[in-house]
């Protein structure tokens, strides 16, 4: 479970996120949607205190991450991965390097690294990929790979950073079905930040709709469609439905 309470964050005088109150429940696929600039990675980056706020507390796992020391807050992290639009893979290590440094930065037992790797490797299907290095590869295939690294050391909680923006519609919807995999076979909680609606419908059982640093509304998304939690006006929503993608200039 991911609790943000009373999370405010700025950059110089501009305030990027406005006293935020959000749980993003253990075991679900929680997407944020909103316009370009309305905060979606800054929400997502207060998760893992990649960004610190100025104000609030950010809950991960029963643990305050903002009242934890440097070392603590490393270990904390251990059990949250992140996935970014542009891969962030290291472009002079193999695909095998880049799964083992995830396992070598959190001291993962030696003996036991090659077949965890392996094991990675073959869940999003590139065990046959491991002497290959990123410019081989193709978009879908670098996001399996910072999958993988992401899941070597078995995390509860999976941040995604518009995982399939620099994606083609059939690999978009292939990193989709991997994701949704992960989190039915071990249970972990993803959150996703996109600008495209399709992607929140198809993979997403809520949706947090943010504007202006703000959570303009969060809806529960059903089978049938999309469903408002929190009787709030539909307005908002019925738009996205009504027009797919929000604009992301
Ligand atoms: N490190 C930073 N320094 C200064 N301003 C920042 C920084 N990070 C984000 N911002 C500003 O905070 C606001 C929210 O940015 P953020 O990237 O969270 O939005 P977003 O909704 O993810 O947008 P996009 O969809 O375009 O990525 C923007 O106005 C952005 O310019």
């Amino acid at each position: 479970m991911i609790k943000l309470h009373n999370v405010s964050k700025s950059f110089s005088r501009f305030q990027a996120i406005k006293s935020i109150l959000l749980t993003i429940n253990k075991g679900e696929i929680h997407g944020i949607i909103g316009a370009s600039g309305a905060g979606k990675s800054t929400l997502l980056r207060l998760m893992n205190l990649l960004e610190v706020p100025d104000e609030g507390e950010v809950e991960v796992n029963g643990q305050k991450l903002t009242n934890l020391s440097s070392k603590e807050l490393r270990q904390a992290r251990k059990s949250i991965g992140m996935i970014f639009q542009h891969f962030n893979l290291v472009a002079n290590k193999t695909v095998y390097e880049n799964v083992a440094v995830s396992l070598e930065l959190a001291n993962f037992p030696k003996k036991e690294r090659r077949s965890r790797v392996l094991e990675c490797l073959q869940f999003v299907g590139l065990e046959s990929f491991v002497e290959k290095y990123p410019a081989q590869l193709s978009g879908g295939q670098k996001q399996r790979v910072a999958i993988a690294r992401a899941l070597a050391n078995n995390p509860e909680v999976l941040l995604c950073d518009e995982p399939t923006s620099s994606l083609d519609p059939n690999t978009t919807a292939e990193i989709l079905g991997v994701l949704d995999n992960i989190n039915k076979s071990f249970g972990v909680t993803i959150v996703i930040v996109s600008h495209e609606m399709e992607v929140i419908k198809s993979i997403c059982n809520r949706v947090t709709v943010m504007a202006a640093g703000e959570i303009y509304d969060t809806a529960l998304i059903e089978p049938k469609g999309i469903q408002n939690l929190d009787n709030s006006p539909r307005y908002f929503i019925e738009q996205l439905t009504k027009d797919g993608d929000l604009d992301h200039a």
